[in-house]
């Protein structure tokens, strides 16, 4: 995506030159001659950056008040002001007033794209840090070795590239924000921004404010999200739960790539990727008449779903080590390792709460922790929820079947419970299974049948 660069400068000649050598440099540049029309093509689009004569002859506001308006309503956007010989004063004030530079007339090509690329750089930068803030503890990769995680990993990559809209599903916490920021930082549009809007945290008015922006008597009050990811990426997280109005809205910004703000009637035109989350059946949704099949249709163009943490139990392992390390590494501490009965317990517990609870658990284990340096994460640790499933599987009348039976009765009654238990945590896959308790894979086929256990292994995926 080429940064916008809008040019404020009286001379056309001026205007004409300085947008050549930036369009020969690979920006995209807008001009305007005065400070009404350099108003009106903020409230367009706001650009990367601005190039502003001070001395505006012919214009209603003079280059430092511009400079205060456009500050006003974009804060951060950075200006880089030129001044002619004589008025270096105006530049210094300027430079007080928030300008992030200047330059002198007459200039050389090379010291304006200097500035210009050094202005916008720190501008990316300072974006970048500020949602690498927001974002602390927010993950960078999708952890996971499952068939299921390895092949939504392929699929995220394959269309990082072409741009085409996605929408990820799958239960509460199970990854999906983490699978939309893959997504676009797998993509081309990976310097620009990755902005999320959430409807579930509003209501349905705020939502629209939020999205499209607002603006009164055609001044601009905010911009909305979809101006902030332009160039970028706008994740809509639980679109289910967004009212059949915003969905209106929603359906022609992406059959237009433009919309008006909340109170204007100005179009706006933007480039973004949508991609959507959720966690209802949106069949069924559609089927309530809660939700647009039109729209369904034009955000579901490669679908790619997240299963529950419960049907890809080997993913536990490399998670629960993952979450310890993060979090052992926010606080500077030593990553505590986690024992094999520990891990054996989280893999038997169900994680209605998937990832998000997993994280949790692992978190709340080591800050609940005796002493100040934990070394291991045993199961006595765990929390009692996460306990009593392993101990529900093997129910105390087993323990009392295998003490009341002659040896081989109560050995078949262990081995029942056990390879019930280790089965299930290696999601029924067999081999894994096989390889963990050290056994051959045919022999514990004929196990399995022998004890009666051929047929509950639950869904095999080898
Ligand atoms: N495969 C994964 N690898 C690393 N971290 C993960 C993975 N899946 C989930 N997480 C972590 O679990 C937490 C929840 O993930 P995320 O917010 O992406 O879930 P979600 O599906 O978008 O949930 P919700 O719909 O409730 O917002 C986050 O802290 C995220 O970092």
């Amino acid at each position: 995506m080429a940064l916008d660069i809008l040019i404020v400068d009286d001379e056309a000649d001026i205007r004409e030159l300085v947008a050549g050598v930036l369009e020969d440099e690979g920006y995209s540049a807008r001009t305007a001659a005065d400070s009404d029309s350099a108003l009106a093509a903020l409230a367009e689009r706001r650009p990367s950056l601005a190039l502003l004569d001070v001395w505006l002859q012919g214009s209603r506001l003079d280059g430092l008040q511009l400079l205060d308006e456009i500050k006003r309503r974009h804060p951060t956007l950075p200006v880089i002001v030129v001044s002619g010989h004589g008025n270096l004063d105006t530049a210094v004030a300027a430079v007080r007033q928030g300008a992030a530079d200047f330059i002198e007339k007459p200039f050389e090509s090379e010291r304006l794209l200097h500035l210009v690329a050094r202005a916008t750089e720190t501008d990316r930068l300072r974006r970048e840090n500020a949602s690498l803030k927001a974002r602390i503890g927010d993950e960078a990769e999708l952890t996971g070795i499952s068939t299921a995680i390895n092949s939504v990993r392929a699929t995220l990559k394959r269309v990082a590239a072409t741009g085409s809209r996605v929408l990820i599903s799958g239960p509460a916490g199970v990854g999906k924000e983490v699978a939309a920021r893959l997504l676009h930082d797998w993509s081309n549009r990976s310097t620009a921004p990755f902005i999320i809007g959430a409807a579930a945290a509003m209501t349905p008015e705020r939502l629209e404010e939020e999205l499209f922006g607002m603006e009164d008597g055609g001044e601009v009050i905010r911009p909305g999200l979809l101006e902030e990811a332009h160039g970028g990426t706008l994740f809509l997280d639980e679109i289910a739960d967004m009212p059949l109005t915003t969905q209106a809205r929603i359906l022609r910004v992406l059959t237009d790539q433009s919309f008006t703000r909340v109170g204007g009637s100005r179009t706006i035109k933007v480039d973004v990727r949508v991609v959507s989350s959720s966690s209802r059946d949106l069949a069924d949704e559609i089927a309530a008449g809660r939700f647009r099949e039109d729209l369904y249709y034009r955000l579901n163009v490669v679908p790619v779903h997240l299963p529950p943490l419960s049907a890809r139990r080997e993913d536990l392992p490399p998670l629960a080590e993952r979450f310890a390390a993060r979090y052992a590494a926010e606080r500077r501490l030593p990553t505590p390792t986690i024992t094999a009965d520990a891990m054996a317990a989280l893999q038997a517990y169900d994680w209605p709460g998937n990832a998000r609870q997993l994280r949790n658990v692992i978190e709340r284990t080591i800050i609940l922790a005796p002493g100040d340096r934990l070394a291991e994460i045993d199961a006595d640790m765990l929390p009692p929820e996460v306990l009593s499933t392993q101990s529900e599987m093997v129910p105390n009348n087993s323990a009392r079947a295998i003490m009341g039976s002659p040896l081989r009765e109560a050995r078949e009654t262990f081995e029942r419970e056990y390879l019930r238990i280790q089965i299930r945590r290696f999601s029924g896959n067999i081999s894994r299974t096989a390889s963990f308790i050290g056994m051959e894979r045919s022999a514990l086929h004929r196990k399995l049948k022998t004890l009666g256990l051929a047929d509950s292994r639950g869904d095999e995926e080898e």
